[in-house]
């Protein structure tokens, strides 16, 4: 196992993947939590305000690389070609069974795990969600080779855990729709968008390949991605409930990751393009008695900020009362009107709708008001190159010594991947890899690399005074001002 001139790609795997199973286990008995299973029902990791050990996240991420290098090492080419060429089809079936609302008519737990027949399930789809039942058992029966649902006999089935993600009126689920659709429309038109040389310096969000794909279905009147949105307001309500989930989305390691505690006095955390302020709310709620001089400003545009102001009198009322939360509309591309000492400004997810030249506007925009004692925070994806990793370096012996090593209680410090997992941790990286082209594809956007961040921070005024890696997707750019 050791010995890595004789072995092969598939036995060093192997090694990694039997270390890191391994470990998942051990880490999830420590913390008194069940073995993962497929059942329908979350997990305790799966709650929005649970984070994994540093020692189980790292295990799980490369349990994951190593697990599907094992299959793009094994899969024969042919069967590659079938699946790769024909991938949308398994998300036009997950939108289907999120549409119809598929998992209402399992009304008990006992009928999830033993599942209905596929005849059954159709009688009791509503009106206007009716679906030819041979039809949909074949949608499932696609949807099971990657365990969303299982067939316990034929044309009977029953939902597998991931299959809760389309559970109706969740945050998760209102994301199938209208992020699924949308980078389904652009897909048609990407690559006829990318090689339109008239489109190479184009930064503008009129153009990208959803607008382009969307104008050959005839809606030529539809400007932009935000513009499609606001034609259908029950598609924006689902947006801005996704928007909800995506708060939630990795609000637990941003908590945890970052030494918010250690704020100095009379610090003001200006949330900017905050949404409804999830993450600021729970950031607040976090270290509402141990920061007592910390206040949070909300900035958004007129209707987020009325969604934020009942947010907030909903979920920490006492923030209301104490005077420590303050709503106001701002278009954060004039100079920000908080200019007092010790200021934070928080970007979550700003960053990453616009491309450089409009993030550079925003950030200039924030600097002409930084004090200098105040700071940036952006919260965003970093995306890692895939750069190789080298057998000297990082030998599986040397993960196994590496994970024993982590203390659990230290702050959150990513190892690098051990051979012969890219650095970008591959397969365990791969969803942020394609939100960085859905933000092209749908706003002609990106997700950045540190270099790509440190071309737009330098231009506005700023540099980097350190990054915070967090146990979720994002990570924590802070920035001071030169
Ligand atoms: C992807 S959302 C992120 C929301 C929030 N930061 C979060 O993490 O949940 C982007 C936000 O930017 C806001 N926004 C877009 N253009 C803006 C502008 N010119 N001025 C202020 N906010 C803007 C949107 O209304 C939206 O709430």
């Amino acid at each position: 196992m050791e010995d890595i001139a004789n072995d092969t790609p598939l036995t060093t795997l192997l090694s990694l993947l039997t270390t890191s199973i391994h470990t998942i286990e051990a880490e999830l008995k420590a913390a008194n939590m069940p073995p993962f299973t497929l059942e329908p029902k979350f997990h305790p990791l799966d709650s929005l305000d649970v984070v994994p050990t540093p020692r189980l996240y790292e295990a799980r991420r490369v349990a994951m690389a190593a697990s599907n290098m094992i299959k793009a090492l094994v899969q024969d080419i042919g069967t590659v070609m079938m699946d790769k060429s024909t991938q949308s089809l398994d998300q036009a079936a997950y939108i289907l069974t999120a549409d119809i609302r598929i998992l209402d008519v399992f009304r008990t737990d006992e009928e999830k795990a033993n599942g209905l027949h596929v005849d059954e399930i159709v009688a009791r789809l509503p009106v206007g969600k009716k679906v030819d039942p041979e039809k949909l058992a074949r949608c499932l029966r696609l949807l099971s080779t990657e365990h969303w649902w299982s067939e316990p006999s034929p044309g009977v089935f029953a939902p597998l855990r991931w299959a809760l993600i389309n559970t109706p009126d969740s945050s998760l689920w209102a994301r199938a729709d209208p992020v699924s659709y949308g980078a389904l429309i652009g897909s048609v038109a990407f690559t006829e968008h990318m090689t339109d040389p008239t489109k190479f310096d184009d930064d503008s969000i009129d153009t990208s390949p959803f607008v382009r794909g969307i104008h050959r279905m005839g809606m030529t009147h539809i400007k932009n991605w935000w513009d499609w949105l606001a034609y259908d307001p029950d598609r924006l309500e689902r947006f801005a409930r996704s928007m909800e989930g995506s708060g939630y989305l990795n609000l637990s390691a941003i908590k945890v990751d970052y030494p918010w505690e250690s704020l100095p006095p009379n610090t003001t955390f200006v949330d900017v393009g905050a949404g409804q302020g999830t993450v600021s709310m729970h950031i607040m709620k976090h270290v509402y008695d141990k920061v007592p001089t910390l206040k949070v400003v909300l900035q958004d545009r007129p209707q987020h900020i009325e969604q934020g102001k009942k947010f907030w009198a909903q979920e920490l009322p006492a923030a209301l009362k104490d005077g420590r939360v303050a709503f106001e509309v701002h278009d954060f591309f004039e100079d920000n009107p908080r200019k007092e000492p010790n200021t934070i400004y928080w970007f979550r997810f700003v960053m990453h709708d616009w491309a450089d030249s409009y993030a550079i506007k925003i950030l200039k925009a924030v600097r002409a008001s930084c004090h200098p004692t105040s700071r940036v925070l952006l919260g965003e994806t970093v995306l890692l190159e895939a750069i190789p990793s080298s057998p000297e370096e990082s030998a599986a012996v040397n993960f196994e010594n590496d994970l024993r090593s982590i203390n659990n209680n230290s702050p959150y410090k990513p190892l690098k991947a051990p051979y012969p997992i890219p650095q970008n941790y591959a397969f365990a990286t791969k969803a942020t890899a394609r939100y960085d082209m859905l933000m092209y594809s749908l706003v002609n956007a990106l997700e950045r690399t540190m270099s790509n961040f440190e071309k737009i921070i330098s231009q506005s005024g700023f540099k980097v005074d350190r990054v915070y890696p967090t146990r979720g997707t994002s990570s924590i750019i802070e920035l001071v001002p030169v």
